[in-house]
């Protein structure tokens, strides 16, 4: 039966939030087509996620537990999805669009000798190939998409935040899990990891937040910040950042959100002092609610935010943050 084969990247032994909504997709692709809904774990630790996908339809899932994915190297994760793919031959195979995955999707391609789909919204698929769309000029026009799997390789889809809801399927039991032992020889890696920088230090991981607090340049100075921090703590929020704060140098350029940026699609954004531009929201009209604080009511973030609030943020955020540990206590 022809298969459909969706990869879960996991971190801190947990399913990408993404992953989930891109599983869901290609569960329902599958129900359509009558097609199997399989699933891929790569992880030190692969087992136990694995189980946990049938709860959103995986019926086989292919588990490739490693030490070497201990550290952050693409290289045995193209090795270990290589073989998983050779292993499950697949019709297509939809990925997250992390940044993760951005790494690996091309030298699969490469590899597999397959067409890529990179970074839709949208997508649809038959046994004749899959059709997608994809935003592009920071989300200003949407070009369809199609791609056909040349024969013996699939198609790559990797599919943007926010463009499906993750939900559990009625009635699934427990998959058909496979254990695939790597097959990647550790000395030959071309890759040597010497550091891991990382200015996140154990905070919310952004791309897969639910909760996003974004700053923008109203927030401007360290009290400015301390602001924005104290609503992140309250509302269990990764924190985000416009380019201007980025480049001022108060917020880690990783933490930047829009067409240069993350794309991120939590339940819930704050935009705190931020304009609206047209490159930052193209990293975040996927966000679910939207709450806006500026003090310019003719602001173009306004246009796209489901509530606002205009004001200066020094006089709006202090209550609201009150307001909101009130609510939790
Ligand atoms: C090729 C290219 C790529 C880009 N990529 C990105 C990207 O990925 N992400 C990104 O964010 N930008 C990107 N930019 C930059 C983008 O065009 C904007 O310059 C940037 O988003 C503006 O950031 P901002 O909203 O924080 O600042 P501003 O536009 O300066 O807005 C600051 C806002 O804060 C409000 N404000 C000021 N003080 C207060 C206060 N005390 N309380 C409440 N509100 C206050 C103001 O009314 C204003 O609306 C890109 C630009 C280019 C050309």
């Amino acid at each position: 039966m022809p298969t459909i084969l969706t990869h879960v990247p996991v971190s801190g032994g947990t399913p990408n939030r993404t992953a989930l909504e891109a599983l869901t997709r290609a569960r329902q692709i599958a129900t359509e087509n009558g097609w199997t809904c399989a699933a891929s774990v790569v992880a030190p630790e692969a087992s136990g996620v694995a189980e946990s996908l049938g709860a959103y339809g995986a019926e086989t899932v292919y588990a490739v537990s490693d030490a070497a994915f201990e550290q952050p190297l693409n290289a045995p994760v193209v090795d270990a999805l290589e073989q998983v793919i050779r292993e499950a031959e697949p019709e297509i195979v939809v990925f997250p669009s992390t940044e993760g995955v951005k790494d690996v999707i091309g030298a699969l391609a490469q590899r597999l000798g397959a067409p890529a789909l990179p970074d839709v919204s949208a997508f649809s698929a038959t046994a004749s190939g899959v059709s997608a769309t994809r935003p592009v000029m920071a989300a200003k026009f949407r070009a369809d998409v199609e791609a056909e799997a040349p024969e013996g390789a699939p198609v790559l889809v990797s599919v943007r935040a926010g463009s499906y809801t993750a939900e559990e399927a009625s009635g699934a039991g427990a998959p058909e899990v496979i254990d695939i032992a790597l097959a990647t020889d550790a000395s030959s890696l071309k890759q040597t990891l010497r550091e891991v920088v990382s200015a996140a230090g154990g905070g919310v991981d952004l791309s897969d937040a639910t909760v996003v607090v974004a700053a923008g340049r109203g927030v401007r100075d360290e009290a400015g910040r301390d602001l924005v921090q104290q609503l992140a703590d309250v509302t269990g929020a990764a924190i985000g950042a416009s380019r201007a704060v980025v480049e001022m140098g108060l917020f880690p350029p990783e933490a930047q959100i829009g067409q240069t940026g993350k794309v991120v699609a939590p339940d819930l954004y704050f935009a705190v002092g931020i304009s609206g531009a047209i490159q930052h929201v193209a990293g975040m009209t996927g966000s679910r609610t939207i709450v806006a604080i500026n003090k310019d009511a003719d602001a173009p973030i306004f246009d796209v935010a489901t509530y606002g609030i205009v004001g200066d943020l020094h006089a709006v955020l202090p209550p609201l943050i009150e307001a909101l540990r009130d609510a939790k206590a």
